[in-house]
């Protein structure tokens, strides 16, 4: 699509045109709804002044990048966003070299820019980076360490801050506060009123001169701004759906030829009225009707998060040491039940898990029994203060740890795969899963008595009913649910166990089923004791097979000198696409039908 050529007009026709594409199929599809109808001027502003062949467009998280998408030849793909096989929902480099970089985790935008402008001078090159980020993914620490040098290094390279004032939730903290006060200042009406948007266009195209004029402006605009006391030049705040003013302004700042920050606001949800302005729960949806914004509601079972939270809830009842954290996703991990229940125990401290893990350590080391609350994949942000805050004060922290499993169409930048592995080896750390909903309640009552770090996982939507009768966690002890006649033992793990028992229900044989219940310490002694009976394991657990269930037990057996053929039904060693989860899972070889004919 050639945008470069087209006037103002035409350019605000394609912006309605973007819209409807977006509101038209994320109400089919689901997906980034509110986001990404925000960043439509920005992203059109972005294509008109840049040029996406050459200059690296930087999206943070990516979740706001289907203006992009569409504008870089996946109009009529773009039907197939966020479905197995399709498009996926945030950049991919695979899928078309528009995209620079792979996203889903926040606020590495800046570091990419940083590390693109510093190859682009050494290869004497003239192109800039220019990056979109959004308030929300501003509260990251990622973002100070890589402004920090910017600052300093002083490359040419354009943030554009799109600023709608939310994150998924409010957003959090001093940052926050600071960038609203902004916004809601007379910065933007002086900011006019200095910079005459005739003068400027009839300038010529001397950077320096421009530059001159814009800084000359700003110092009086804008004293004590914190990006300008950081080295970063500061052009803002603008309207980001004011489409003429916006490439004004993204004009001037590409030809400043340094670090510049353009801050804009935004509405998120614009363009469709009952998604504007600051609803949450429009952020990331499911399908609806596009007609009146009423979600197509499946009828699915309470989710674990609900469970997670209903428990938590009984606890902190209970006892008034248990405190809890989140980083940025308080609905998504049902801890926004306890901030309101507990508003002085129980916080949200914006996308910042190194600082959630870290300073829930402290409390523990206070006598305070801490829950961070956190996504799998977003816990990977956390991993040196696990080890070094956490696990080598052995303090009694625990990880609640959510979306374990494959979760679905947001795709290889979420899959919680990786958990496992990257805990199992950590000396003082525990590990235990719950099959069901009524073990998840006993594992969160458990958890409490633990004076270790521990981590519990459980997966996105609701567990597998299971008939089985729950007991009590007892340290290291797993469970056996059945034995069985033939020499066969399936070990499920957390919601593995439940994919174990359906599949020995689609098999002929009578088979034994393990609820290992910890990964971390194993039951050594009831392993020893099934290894006489049975010699064909088999492994079931939503998690990385390098690292994963199976590689602990397989080195257990190992130290035993024990001999039994083991297979383990885990992610293999690459990445897992996005789709709906039961298709990925379906493509993985890993539903019970597929699994008995492997077994067989
Ligand atoms: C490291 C990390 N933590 C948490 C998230 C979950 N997350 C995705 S988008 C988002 C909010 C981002 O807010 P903002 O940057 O303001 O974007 P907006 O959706 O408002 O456009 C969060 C917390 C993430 N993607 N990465
Ligand atoms: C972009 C992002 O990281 C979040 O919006 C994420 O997609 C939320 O996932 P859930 O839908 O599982 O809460
Ligand atoms: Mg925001």
């Amino acid at each position: 699509m050639n945008i470069k050529s087209r006037n103002l007009g035409q350019l605000e026709e394609l912006c309605s045109d973007i819209r409807e594409r977006i509101i038209d199929v994320v109400s089919r599809n689901g997906g980034h709804f509110s986001s990404t109808l925000g960043a439509v001027e920005l992203t059109v502003a972005m294509h008109k002044v840049f040029d996406v062949q050459k200059d690296p467009f930087i999206f943070d998280v990516s979740h706001q990048c289907y203006p992009h998408k569409l504008l870089t030849g996946r109009w009529e793909e773009f039907e197939t966003i966020r479905q197995f096989r399709g498009l996926s929902g945030f950049t991919k480099p695979k899928e078309s070299s528009a995209d620079y970089f792979v996203a889903g985790h926040s606020s590495t935008s800046i570091s990419l820019a940083v590390g693109a402008a510093k190859a682009i001078k050494l290869k004497k090159e003239k192109r800039i980076p220019v990056v979109m980020i959004g308030d929300g993914s501003m509260t990251a620490g990622m973002v100070y360490e890589a402004l920090n040098e910017l600052g300093d290094i002083k490359l040419p390279v354009v943030i554009i801050l799109n600023d709608n004032e939310m994150s998924i939730a409010k957003p959090i903290g001093s940052i926050s506060k600071y960038l609203s006060k902004i916004l809601a200042g007379k910065f933007y009406q002086s900011f006019r009123e200095k910079i005459d948007r005739n003068i400027i266009q009839k300038l010529p195209e001397g950077a320096t001169y421009i530059a001159k004029k814009i800084e000359e402006s700003m110092k009086l605009i804008t004293p004590g701004i914190i990006f300008e006391e950081m080295g970063i030049d500061y052009i803002g705040p603008i309207d980001g759906h004011n489409l003429e003013e916006i490439i004004e302004t993204l004009e001037i700042a590409k030809a400043m030829n340094k670090p510049v920050i353009v801050h804009a606001r935004t509405v998120k949800g614009k363009g469709y009225s009952i998604a504007e302005g600051q609803h949450e729960h429009w952020h990331g949806v499911g399908p609806f009707n596009k007609d009146n914004g009423e979600f197509i509601k499946k009828v699915s079972a309470k989710s674990a998060t609900a469970v997670f939270a209903d428990a938590l809830v009984n606890l902190a009842t209970k006892y008034d040491n248990v405190v809890g954290v989140t980083a940025a996703m308080p609905s998504g991990t049902g801890i926004d039940k306890l901030m309101k229940e507990f508003p002085t125990r129980f916080w949200d401290v914006a996308i910042a898990e190194q600082h959630a893990v870290t300073s829930m350590a402290a409390m523990a080391k206070e006598g305070f029994k801490p829950y961070i609350t956190i996504y799998s994949t977003f816990l990977q942000r956390g991993y040196d203060q696990i080890i070094h805050d956490v696990c080598l004060m052995s303090l009694p922290v625990v990880f609640a740890i959510d979306r374990a499993g494959i979760v679905g169409n947001d795709g290889e930048t979420h899959q919680g795969a990786f958990d496992i592995s990257y805990l199992r080896f950590l000396p003082n750390m525990v590990l235990f899963a719950p099959r069901d909903e009524e073990t998840l309640n006993l594992a969160i009552e458990y958890s409490y008595t633990l004076d270790k770090p521990c981590a519990i996982r459980y997966p996105r939507g609701a567990f597998t009913p299971l008939s089985f009768k729950a007991t009590a966690f007892e340290f290291g002890k797993a469970e056996l649910l059945k034995e069985g006649t033939s020499n066969k033992l399936f070990i499920g793990y957390g919601a593995g166990v439940s994919r174990a028992c359906e599949t020995q229900e689609l098999h002929k044989e009578d088979i034994a089923i393990l609820d290992l219940r910890f990964v971390k310490p194993l039951d050594k002694e009831l392993l020893k004791q099934l290894s006489k009976k049975y010699n064909d394991w088999y492994i079931f657990s939503d998690s990385q097979k390098q690292g994963g269930v199976g590689s602990a037990i397989l080195e257990f057996l190992n130290e035993e000198k024990i001999n039994i053929n083991l297979t383990s039904f885990e992610y293999e060693d690459h990445f897992i696409e996005h789709g709906d989860t039961k298709v990925v899972e379906e493509s993985l070889g890993l539903l019970p039908s597929l699994l008995v004919n492997k077994i067989n």
